[in-house]
Protein backbone atom coordinates (compact mmCIF):
# COMPACT_ATOMS: atom_id res chain seq x y z
CA UNK A 1 0.00 0.00 0.00
CA UNK A 2 1.35 3.25 -0.91
CA UNK A 3 0.76 7.31 -0.26
CA UNK A 4 0.77 10.00 -2.15
CA UNK A 5 0.49 12.60 1.05
CA UNK A 6 -0.23 13.24 4.65
CA UNK A 7 -3.00 15.41 6.07
CA UNK A 8 -2.47 17.18 9.32
CA UNK A 9 -5.82 17.23 10.55
CA UNK A 10 -6.55 19.42 14.21
CA UNK A 11 -9.18 21.37 16.15
CA UNK A 12 -8.20 24.96 14.45
CA UNK A 13 -8.48 28.41 15.75
CA UNK A 14 -9.04 32.30 15.38
CA UNK A 15 -6.52 34.25 13.96
CA UNK A 16 -8.07 37.52 14.89
CA UNK A 17 -10.37 39.49 16.32
CA UNK A 18 -13.25 38.76 13.50
CA UNK A 19 -12.85 35.18 13.56
CA UNK A 20 -13.69 34.63 17.35
CA UNK A 21 -17.56 34.32 17.17
CA UNK A 22 -17.69 32.56 14.17
CA UNK A 23 -15.27 29.62 15.09
CA UNK A 24 -16.32 29.26 18.63
CA UNK A 25 -20.20 28.88 16.34
CA UNK A 26 -18.92 26.17 14.71
CA UNK A 27 -16.87 24.67 17.45
CA UNK A 28 -19.89 24.36 19.84
CA UNK A 29 -22.91 24.03 17.01
CA UNK A 30 -25.64 21.40 18.22
CA UNK A 31 -23.85 20.40 21.31
CA UNK A 32 -25.59 22.76 23.71
CA UNK A 33 -23.07 25.13 25.62
CA UNK A 34 -24.95 27.79 27.23
CA UNK A 35 -24.39 31.35 25.67
CA UNK A 36 -22.28 32.72 29.21
CA UNK A 37 -19.99 29.77 28.67
CA UNK A 38 -19.41 30.56 24.90
CA UNK A 39 -19.02 34.56 26.32
CA UNK A 40 -16.59 33.83 28.59
CA UNK A 41 -14.65 31.80 26.12
CA UNK A 42 -14.69 34.37 23.33
CA UNK A 43 -13.08 37.07 26.10
CA UNK A 44 -10.10 34.44 26.44
CA UNK A 45 -9.58 34.26 22.92
CA UNK A 46 -9.64 38.13 22.66
CA UNK A 47 -7.33 38.59 25.70
CA UNK A 48 -4.96 37.44 23.12
CA UNK A 49 -6.00 39.58 20.27
CA UNK A 50 -8.19 37.09 18.91
CA UNK A 51 -5.52 34.86 17.62
CA UNK A 52 -5.08 31.11 18.94
CA UNK A 53 -1.43 30.24 18.69
CA UNK A 54 -3.05 26.49 17.51
CA UNK A 55 -2.67 26.96 13.82
CA UNK A 56 0.92 28.59 14.37
CA UNK A 57 1.90 25.94 16.74
CA UNK A 58 0.51 23.21 14.22
CA UNK A 59 2.40 25.14 11.26
CA UNK A 60 5.64 24.84 13.35
CA UNK A 61 5.00 21.23 13.53
CA UNK A 62 4.28 20.90 9.84
CA UNK A 63 7.52 22.02 8.83
CA UNK A 64 9.32 19.78 11.39
CA UNK A 65 7.62 16.90 10.70
CA UNK A 66 8.48 18.08 6.51
CA UNK A 67 12.12 18.34 7.28
CA UNK A 68 12.33 14.81 9.47
CA UNK A 69 10.92 12.79 6.26
CA UNK A 70 12.77 14.87 3.89
CA UNK A 71 15.74 13.57 6.26
CA UNK A 72 14.20 9.98 6.49
CA UNK A 73 13.83 10.35 2.44
CA UNK A 74 10.41 10.09 2.68
CA UNK A 75 8.55 11.63 -0.15
CA UNK A 76 4.88 12.44 1.51
CA UNK A 77 3.75 16.21 0.86
CA UNK A 78 2.03 17.72 4.51
CA UNK A 79 -1.13 19.19 4.18
CA UNK A 80 -2.81 21.02 7.05
CA UNK A 81 -6.68 20.97 7.60
CA UNK A 82 -8.85 21.72 10.52
CA UNK A 83 -12.14 20.87 11.78
CA UNK A 84 -13.44 24.02 13.19
CA UNK A 85 -11.49 27.08 11.35
CA UNK A 86 -9.38 27.93 8.17
CA UNK A 87 -7.71 25.91 6.87
CA UNK A 88 -11.08 23.51 6.76
CA UNK A 89 -10.32 20.05 6.02
CA UNK A 90 -13.11 20.15 3.17
CA UNK A 91 -10.79 23.09 1.46
CA UNK A 92 -7.88 21.25 1.85
CA UNK A 93 -9.22 17.76 0.87
CA UNK A 94 -10.77 19.42 -2.37
CA UNK A 95 -7.09 20.94 -2.60
CA UNK A 96 -5.61 17.41 -2.11
CA UNK A 97 -7.46 15.77 -4.62
CA UNK A 98 -7.28 18.83 -7.28
CA UNK A 99 -3.10 17.70 -6.63
CA UNK A 100 -4.14 14.22 -7.88
CA UNK A 101 -3.85 13.21 -4.23
CA UNK A 102 -5.55 9.30 -4.27
CA UNK A 103 -4.79 8.35 -1.18
CA UNK A 104 -3.31 9.81 2.19
CA UNK A 105 -2.81 9.23 5.47
CA UNK A 106 -4.11 11.76 8.75
CA UNK A 107 -2.41 12.62 11.46
CA UNK A 108 -5.35 13.77 14.57
CA UNK A 109 -3.19 15.80 16.56
CA UNK A 110 -4.92 14.04 19.82
CA UNK A 111 -2.96 11.35 21.31
CA UNK A 112 -6.27 9.71 22.72
CA UNK A 113 -9.27 7.75 22.52
CA UNK A 114 -12.64 8.71 23.05
CA UNK A 115 -15.81 11.30 21.18
CA UNK A 116 -13.55 14.59 21.24
CA UNK A 117 -10.49 12.84 20.92
CA UNK A 118 -10.52 10.43 18.09
CA UNK A 119 -14.26 9.38 16.89
CA UNK A 120 -14.94 13.64 16.05
CA UNK A 121 -11.67 13.27 13.71
CA UNK A 122 -13.65 10.52 12.33
CA UNK A 123 -16.38 12.30 11.64
CA UNK A 124 -14.25 15.05 10.36
CA UNK A 125 -12.70 12.81 7.76
CA UNK A 126 -16.22 11.20 6.93
CA UNK A 127 -17.33 15.26 6.66
CA UNK A 128 -14.58 16.77 4.16
CA UNK A 129 -14.82 13.45 1.65
CA UNK A 130 -18.64 14.02 1.61
CA UNK A 131 -17.75 17.48 0.55
CA UNK A 132 -15.30 16.90 -2.30
CA UNK A 133 -17.38 14.07 -3.75
CA UNK A 134 -16.70 11.07 -6.14
CA UNK A 135 -12.47 12.70 -6.46
CA UNK A 136 -12.28 12.48 -2.64
CA UNK A 137 -9.10 10.80 -1.79
CA UNK A 138 -9.52 7.87 0.62
CA UNK A 139 -8.24 8.87 3.84
CA UNK A 140 -6.72 6.34 5.99
CA UNK A 141 -6.15 7.90 9.89
CA UNK A 142 -3.13 6.93 12.40
CA UNK A 143 -3.72 5.06 15.25
CA UNK A 144 -3.76 6.79 19.15
CA UNK A 145 -0.30 7.35 20.35
CA UNK A 146 -0.52 8.44 23.94
CA UNK A 147 1.59 5.56 24.71
CA UNK A 148 3.93 5.82 22.15
CA UNK A 149 7.65 5.95 23.88
CA UNK A 150 8.73 9.35 22.30
CA UNK A 151 4.90 10.73 23.41
CA UNK A 152 6.08 10.17 27.22
CA UNK A 153 9.62 10.87 26.81
CA UNK A 154 9.05 14.05 26.12
CA UNK A 155 6.46 14.25 28.34
CA UNK A 156 8.99 13.38 31.06
CA UNK A 157 11.64 15.64 30.30
CA UNK A 158 9.44 18.31 30.27
CA UNK A 159 8.26 17.64 33.50
CA UNK A 160 11.28 16.93 34.84
CA UNK A 161 12.54 20.28 33.60
CA UNK A 162 9.38 21.88 35.53
CA UNK A 163 10.12 20.61 38.90
CA UNK A 164 13.58 21.58 38.26
CA UNK A 165 13.07 25.38 39.52
CA UNK A 166 10.43 24.12 42.56
CA UNK A 167 11.14 22.12 45.64
CA UNK A 168 8.86 19.62 46.76
CA UNK A 169 5.87 20.28 44.68
CA UNK A 170 3.06 17.89 43.87
CA UNK A 171 3.02 16.84 40.24
CA UNK A 172 -1.06 17.24 38.83
CA UNK A 173 -1.37 15.78 35.30
CA UNK A 174 -4.40 17.30 33.72
CA UNK A 175 -6.51 16.74 30.44
CA UNK A 176 -9.51 18.31 29.00
CA UNK A 177 -12.88 17.40 31.24
CA UNK A 178 -15.55 15.70 28.94
CA UNK A 179 -19.12 14.77 29.65
CA UNK A 180 -19.07 11.40 32.24
CA UNK A 181 -21.54 10.14 29.20
CA UNK A 182 -19.10 11.24 26.73
CA UNK A 183 -16.31 9.18 28.67
CA UNK A 184 -18.53 5.63 29.98
CA UNK A 185 -19.31 5.58 25.84
CA UNK A 186 -15.71 5.91 25.17
CA UNK A 187 -13.81 2.74 23.29
CA UNK A 188 -15.75 -0.36 22.37
CA UNK A 189 -18.78 -1.48 24.29
CA UNK A 190 -17.40 -4.53 25.46
CA UNK A 191 -14.24 -3.08 27.06
CA UNK A 192 -16.71 -1.40 29.37
CA UNK A 193 -15.93 2.31 28.18
CA UNK A 194 -13.81 4.72 29.83
CA UNK A 195 -10.84 4.62 27.98
CA UNK A 196 -10.37 8.22 27.41
CA UNK A 197 -9.82 8.68 31.18
CA UNK A 198 -8.37 5.35 31.41
CA UNK A 199 -5.73 6.77 29.15
CA UNK A 200 -5.33 9.33 30.66
CA UNK A 201 -4.18 7.58 33.52
CA UNK A 202 -1.84 5.17 31.79
CA UNK A 203 -0.20 8.12 30.42
CA UNK A 204 -0.04 10.03 33.66
CA UNK A 205 1.46 7.05 34.55
CA UNK A 206 3.55 6.34 31.90
CA UNK A 207 4.85 9.92 31.97
CA UNK A 208 5.89 10.07 35.97
CA UNK A 209 7.72 7.00 36.12
CA UNK A 210 9.64 8.30 33.52
CA UNK A 211 10.37 11.42 35.60
CA UNK A 212 11.04 9.55 38.82
CA UNK A 213 8.01 11.46 40.14
CA UNK A 214 6.55 9.39 42.67
CA UNK A 215 3.16 11.57 43.78
CA UNK A 216 1.15 12.66 41.45
CA UNK A 217 -2.72 13.39 40.84
CA UNK A 218 -5.19 13.61 37.31
CA UNK A 219 -7.24 16.10 37.41
CA UNK A 220 -9.00 17.85 34.44
CA UNK A 221 -9.37 21.32 33.18
CA UNK A 222 -11.04 23.70 30.32
CA UNK A 223 -14.97 22.22 31.56
CA UNK A 224 -18.05 23.19 29.16
CA UNK A 225 -21.31 22.40 28.40
CA UNK A 226 -24.31 23.38 31.04
CA UNK A 227 -23.70 22.97 34.69
CA UNK A 228 -26.63 20.33 35.34
CA UNK A 229 -24.74 17.92 32.93
CA UNK A 230 -21.80 16.41 34.85
CA UNK A 231 -18.14 16.58 33.83
CA UNK A 232 -15.03 14.79 34.68
CA UNK A 233 -13.62 16.25 37.77
CA UNK A 234 -12.11 17.64 40.10
CA UNK A 235 -11.12 20.42 38.03
CA UNK A 236 -7.76 21.53 37.95
CA UNK A 237 -8.37 25.44 40.10
CA UNK A 238 -10.91 23.63 42.92
CA UNK A 239 -7.93 21.36 43.12
CA UNK A 240 -5.30 23.35 43.43
CA UNK A 241 -7.44 24.79 46.33
CA UNK A 242 -7.55 21.50 48.37
CA UNK A 243 -3.87 20.86 47.69
CA UNK A 244 -3.32 23.83 49.37
CA UNK A 245 -6.09 23.02 52.35
CA UNK A 246 -3.61 19.50 52.45
CA UNK A 247 -0.51 21.85 53.22
CA UNK A 248 1.03 21.13 49.71
CA UNK A 249 2.91 24.38 49.00
CA UNK A 250 3.88 24.22 45.32
CA UNK A 251 2.26 22.39 42.14
CA UNK A 252 4.04 21.46 38.87
CA UNK A 253 1.12 21.01 36.26
CA UNK A 254 1.95 18.76 33.24
CA UNK A 255 -1.55 19.17 30.38
CA UNK A 256 -0.61 15.35 29.46
CA UNK A 257 -4.03 15.27 27.43
CA UNK A 258 -2.59 17.89 24.95
CA UNK A 259 -0.04 17.84 22.01
CA UNK A 260 0.26 21.79 22.21
CA UNK A 261 0.69 25.05 24.41
CA UNK A 262 -2.49 26.01 22.57
CA UNK A 263 -5.58 28.59 24.21
CA UNK A 264 -7.01 26.05 26.94
CA UNK A 265 -3.10 25.32 28.15
CA UNK A 266 -2.00 29.01 27.63
CA UNK A 267 -5.39 30.65 29.74
CA UNK A 268 -6.92 28.07 31.74
CA UNK A 269 -3.62 26.76 32.94
CA UNK A 270 -0.83 29.52 32.95
CA UNK A 271 -3.65 32.27 33.89
CA UNK A 272 -6.38 31.11 35.94
CA UNK A 273 -4.73 27.69 37.24
CA UNK A 274 -0.99 30.01 37.82
CA UNK A 275 -2.98 32.63 39.23
CA UNK A 276 -4.62 31.09 41.62
CA UNK A 277 -2.19 29.22 42.98
CA UNK A 278 -0.43 32.81 43.52
CA UNK A 279 -3.13 33.94 45.15
CA UNK A 280 -3.07 30.93 47.62
CA UNK A 281 0.87 31.67 47.96
CA UNK A 282 1.82 28.49 46.29
CA UNK A 283 4.84 27.82 43.66
CA UNK A 284 3.45 27.23 39.89
CA UNK A 285 4.80 25.74 37.11
CA UNK A 286 3.28 24.31 33.96
CA UNK A 287 5.22 21.41 31.61
CA UNK A 288 5.71 21.89 28.16
CA UNK A 289 3.39 20.20 25.77
CA UNK A 290 5.36 18.27 23.06
CA UNK A 291 4.73 19.93 19.74
CA UNK A 292 7.86 21.81 20.01
CA UNK A 293 10.28 18.84 20.87
CA UNK A 294 12.37 17.22 18.00
CA UNK A 295 10.61 13.93 19.22
CA UNK A 296 7.34 14.69 18.09
CA UNK A 297 8.38 14.74 14.37
CA UNK A 298 10.35 11.76 14.72
CA UNK A 299 7.20 10.12 16.35
CA UNK A 300 4.71 10.94 13.15
CA UNK A 301 7.21 9.91 11.04
CA UNK A 302 7.33 6.75 13.02
CA UNK A 303 3.57 6.91 13.04
CA UNK A 304 3.86 6.80 9.79
CA UNK A 305 6.64 4.04 9.23
CA UNK A 306 5.14 1.81 10.82
CA UNK A 307 1.94 1.88 9.64
CA UNK A 308 3.10 1.34 5.86
CA UNK A 309 5.54 -1.30 7.11
CA UNK A 310 2.61 -2.92 8.77
CA UNK A 311 4.77 -3.44 11.80
CA UNK A 312 4.02 -4.00 15.39
CA UNK A 313 2.85 -1.05 17.11
CA UNK A 314 5.65 0.34 19.78
CA UNK A 315 4.22 1.22 22.81
CA UNK A 316 4.27 0.97 26.93
CA UNK A 317 0.75 0.12 27.58
CA UNK A 318 -1.33 -2.70 27.24
CA UNK A 319 -4.06 -1.02 25.56
CA UNK A 320 -4.76 -1.93 22.41
CA UNK A 321 -3.65 -0.21 19.10
CA UNK A 322 -6.70 2.16 18.22
CA UNK A 323 -8.04 4.86 16.34
CA UNK A 324 -6.57 3.70 12.66
CA UNK A 325 -9.25 3.56 10.22
CA UNK A 326 -10.44 4.06 6.72
CA UNK A 327 -12.60 6.91 5.31
CA UNK A 328 -13.82 7.74 8.68
CA UNK A 329 -15.20 4.39 9.95
CA UNK A 330 -14.80 3.83 13.56
CA UNK A 331 -12.57 1.83 15.27
CA UNK A 332 -15.35 -0.70 16.05
CA UNK A 333 -19.13 -0.85 15.72
CA UNK A 334 -20.47 1.59 18.43
CA UNK A 335 -17.04 2.86 19.79
CA UNK A 336 -16.54 6.51 21.36
CA UNK A 337 -20.41 7.15 20.45
CA UNK A 338 -21.25 10.71 19.98
CA UNK A 339 -23.65 11.83 23.03
CA UNK A 340 -27.15 11.70 22.01
CA UNK A 341 -27.96 15.87 21.66
CA UNK A 342 -31.21 17.46 22.82
CA UNK A 343 -33.90 17.32 20.36
CA UNK A 344 -33.58 21.33 19.49
CA UNK A 345 -30.37 21.48 17.72
CA UNK A 346 -29.29 18.26 17.66
CA UNK A 347 -26.18 16.59 15.49
CA UNK A 348 -24.50 18.89 13.23
CA UNK A 349 -25.27 20.52 10.09
CA UNK A 350 -23.32 20.13 7.35
CA UNK A 351 -20.92 23.20 6.70
C1 LIG B 1 -11.16 15.96 24.69
C2 LIG B 1 -10.98 17.35 24.12
C3 LIG B 1 -9.82 17.87 23.58
C4 LIG B 1 -8.48 17.15 23.45
C5 LIG B 1 -8.38 16.42 22.14
C6 LIG B 1 -8.00 17.31 20.97
O1 LIG B 1 -7.04 18.08 21.10
O2 LIG B 1 -8.68 17.26 19.94
C7 LIG B 1 -10.11 19.21 23.17
C8 LIG B 1 -9.20 20.08 22.54
C9 LIG B 1 -9.43 21.42 22.22
N1 LIG B 1 -10.52 22.17 22.53
C10 LIG B 1 -10.33 23.44 22.03
C11 LIG B 1 -11.24 24.50 22.10
C12 LIG B 1 -12.56 24.37 22.53
N2 LIG B 1 -13.19 23.25 23.02
C13 LIG B 1 -14.51 23.53 23.30
C14 LIG B 1 -15.46 22.64 23.78
C15 LIG B 1 -15.25 21.28 24.09
N3 LIG B 1 -14.05 20.59 24.06
C16 LIG B 1 -14.28 19.26 24.41
C17 LIG B 1 -13.31 18.25 24.48
C18 LIG B 1 -11.98 18.37 24.05
N4 LIG B 1 -11.42 19.49 23.47
C19 LIG B 1 -15.69 19.12 24.68
C20 LIG B 1 -16.35 17.83 25.07
C21 LIG B 1 -16.28 20.37 24.49
C22 LIG B 1 -17.76 20.72 24.62
C23 LIG B 1 -18.43 20.93 23.30
C24 LIG B 1 -18.37 19.69 22.42
O3 LIG B 1 -18.98 18.68 22.79
O4 LIG B 1 -17.71 19.76 21.37
C25 LIG B 1 -14.76 24.90 22.98
C26 LIG B 1 -16.11 25.61 23.09
C27 LIG B 1 -16.15 26.60 24.17
C28 LIG B 1 -16.07 25.95 25.54
O5 LIG B 1 -14.97 25.77 26.06
O6 LIG B 1 -17.13 25.66 26.06
C29 LIG B 1 -13.55 25.42 22.51
C30 LIG B 1 -13.27 26.84 22.05
C31 LIG B 1 -9.06 23.50 21.35
C32 LIG B 1 -8.48 24.72 20.60
C33 LIG B 1 -7.82 25.69 21.52
C34 LIG B 1 -7.28 26.86 20.75
O7 LIG B 1 -8.04 27.56 20.06
O8 LIG B 1 -6.06 27.08 20.82
C35 LIG B 1 -8.50 22.24 21.46
C36 LIG B 1 -7.19 21.76 20.92
FE1 LIG C 1 -12.19 21.40 23.57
Amino acid sequence: MSYDALLWLSFGGPEGPDEVMPFLENVTRGRGVPPERLAEVAGHYQHFGGVSPINRLNREAIAAVEKELAAQGLDLPVYFGNRNWQPMAEDTLARMAADGVRRALVFPTSAYGGYSACRQYDEDIERARAAVGDDAPELVKLRQFFDHPLFVGAFADALRAAHAGLENARTVFTAHSIPESADKAAGPPEEGGRRYSRQIGEAARLVAAEAGVGEYDVVWQSRSGPPRIPWLEPDIVDHIEALHADGVKAVVVCPVGFVSDHLEVVWDLDNEAAERAGELGMGFARAATPNGDPRFAELVVELIREHIAGAPARKLSAFPAAGCTVNGAPCAVGCCEPAKRPATGAGRPAR
